[in-house]
């Protein structure tokens, strides 16, 4: 299978929010391969460049060879290119080794101030490299240096100077806007040779944009390497690039005003923010609180006071079952949840709204038979959530197991009214269930105080404990009932103790 593959050809940046770090976890974020050739060594952090170490040219060369001549690259992406005589080696290798796509950054100034390329590089620059660039993607400073012209002010004079620049070979510009001064949006011009494009987004309140420049151009040249087409590969790259400012305003990282994002985001979305242990325990299982719209509003009670009171009564796990939710109400009843539940170190689980799950940063999701199949529902949201999977055969927990579900829900137990056209396993269903089981299971349908007794009792190894929906929540007082579940619950976990000692 060929992977999409971009090469960078750029710096090393010691605090890793810029150069070639940035490149990788770009790449790495979109799905994309990359590959590195290094042009200079930076001593930098969050404060700025104290230190550039420039690769001798010949060694930049060797490298370039070592990458083009072996591997299928897709595009290649530059950025740092501190001198004259690497300009000239990667353009003569670029000629030598063709390639479907060049992006070039060119990395002059950082936002710190520092000089990164100096002004003898210029004259290499537009006479080489431009007119091979699919697109450039100066800054405001950059764009200014390369046309040897005055600063860059506004909107309209990013308009000019991407017509100027395009005049010098490039097939497309985008002139960045990241440091226009009192400007409420960020807006970047895309210039097509034909059409201008005012790229906006909302400029997010952080110190943590250093290698936001970088970031955007490897995303691009990523976006290039799947096969998209120009613009849609640039609108990309500014919804990634504002998407990860965003998700990292807050994030503290050095004492310097210009601190690194978080290009990973995505995946860090994925790993537990609660205060609770992360991963599954499974004696969480042994009081598992199901709430029920319906229930809660014959009652009166909010869902947010029936979980409070379920926790209150000794609930170990809440899972949030509502069938007929609008999604909104749904999500933002989800988060209170997950604080209540979070600030008492219960886990919370969604009922088969994966999204909802995802949204409100819940611990995981329990799923049906016939809902998100547990292997999706896995990846979608990553190894650590919590999921369960209701079954009534030994082949369905044995399906679970393989898809990766933490849990089983086996039932129903007893007949129930909660769920319309559900078959009875019984006990005896059960039973054969958690024997087979390699994961622990939950017993549910039809059980409250007065049956949970006998449903534990039974001892069948495996089982966790009793998830409840009626017994709790169809009810006047629900702090009441949990604490009668509870205490009988209690009773026969320390019969089944003296038992089996
Ligand atoms: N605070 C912000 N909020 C949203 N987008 C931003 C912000 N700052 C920069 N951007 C966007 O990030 C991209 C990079 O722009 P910028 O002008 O900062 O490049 P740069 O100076 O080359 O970056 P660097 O030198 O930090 O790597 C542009 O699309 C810009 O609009
Ligand atoms: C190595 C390197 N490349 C590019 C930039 C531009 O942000 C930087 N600060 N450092
Ligand atoms: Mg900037």
């Amino acid at each position: 299978m060929k992977t999409p593959h971009v090469l960078t050809v750029a710096g090393s940046d010691s605090g890793a929010g810029a150069g070639i770090q940035a490149d990788l976890k770009t790449c790495s974020a979109r799905g994309v391969y990359c590959s590195t050739v290094i042009t200079a060594v930076t001593a930098q952090n969050t404060v700025g460049v104290q230190g550039v170490n420039i690769v001798p040219e010949d060694f930049v060369a060797e490298q370039l060879k070592s990458v083009l001549s072996d591997m299928q690259v897709d595009v290649v992406k530059t950025g740092m290119l501190p001198s004259v005589g690497i300009v000239s080696v990667l353009s003569q290798s670029l000629r030598e080794f063709p390639v479907q796509a060049l992006v070039v950054d060119p990395v002059m100034v950082s936002t710190s101030g520092d000089v990164l390329a100096g002004p003898s590089i210029l004259a290499e620059f537009r006479e080489e490299l431009l007119p091979m660039a699919d697109i450039i993607t100066p800054n405001l400073k950059e764009a200014s240096a390369l046309l040897g012209c005055q600063q860059l002010k506004t909107v309209s004079d990013m308009r000019s100077a991407a017509k100027l620049l395009h005049e010098m070979g490039p097939r497309y510009v985008i002139v960045k806007g990241g440091d226009l001064p009192d400007s409420l949006d960020a807006v970047d011009i895309f210039f097509d040779g034909q059409d201008f494009y005012e790229l906006r987004s909302s400029r997010i309140k952080t110190r943590n944009t250093h290698g936001t420049g970088c970031s955007l151009a490897s995303c691009i040249a990523a976006e290039l390497a799947k096969g998209s087409s120009m613009l849609p590969a640039v609108k990309v790259a500014k919804r990634y690039v504002e998407t990860a400012l965003d998700y990292s305003k807050d994030i503290a990282i050095g004492n310097g005003t210009q601190g690194p994002f978080d290009h990973l985001f995505r995946l860090k979305s994925n790993v537990q923010k609660s205060h609770r242990q992360v991963g599954f325990n499974p004696s969480d299982l042994f009081l598992y609180a199901v709430t029920d719209s319906g229930m809660n509003e014959k009652w009166g009670h909010s869902i947010t006071d029936a979980v409070k009171a379920a926790i209150e009564g000794g609930a170990t796990i809440v899972q949030l079952r509502e069938k007929d939710a609008e999604t909104q109400k749904f999500l933002e009843a989800a988060k209170a949840c997950c604080e209540i539940c979070h600030s008492h170190g219960i886990p919370l689980l969604i009922n088969d709204r994966i999204d909802i799950a995802l949204a409100c940063d819940a611990d995981g999701v329990h799923v049906g038979q016939s809902d998100m199949p547990a292997r999706v529902a896995r990846t979608l949201l990553g190894p650590e959530k919590i999921i369960g999977v209701s079954c009534k055969t030994l082949e369905q927990a044995h399906q679970a197991w393989i898809d990766g579900a933490d849990y089983i829900g086996c039932g129903g137990v007893y007949p129930t009214n909660t769920k319309a056209n559900n078959l009875t396993v019984g006990l005896e269903g059960l039973k054969t269930v958690c024997k087979a089981s390699k994961l622990p299971v939950v017993a549910i349908g039809g059980i409250g105080a007065s049956n949970a007794g006998s449903v534990m009792e039974t001892a069948v190894q495996n089982l966790k404990g009793v998830a409840v929906v009626s017994a709790l929540f169809d009810r006047e007082c629900i702090l009441t009932e949990t604490r009668k579940l509870h205490a009988v619950l209690k009773k026969a976990a320390s019969m089944t103790i003296e038992r089996t000692h």
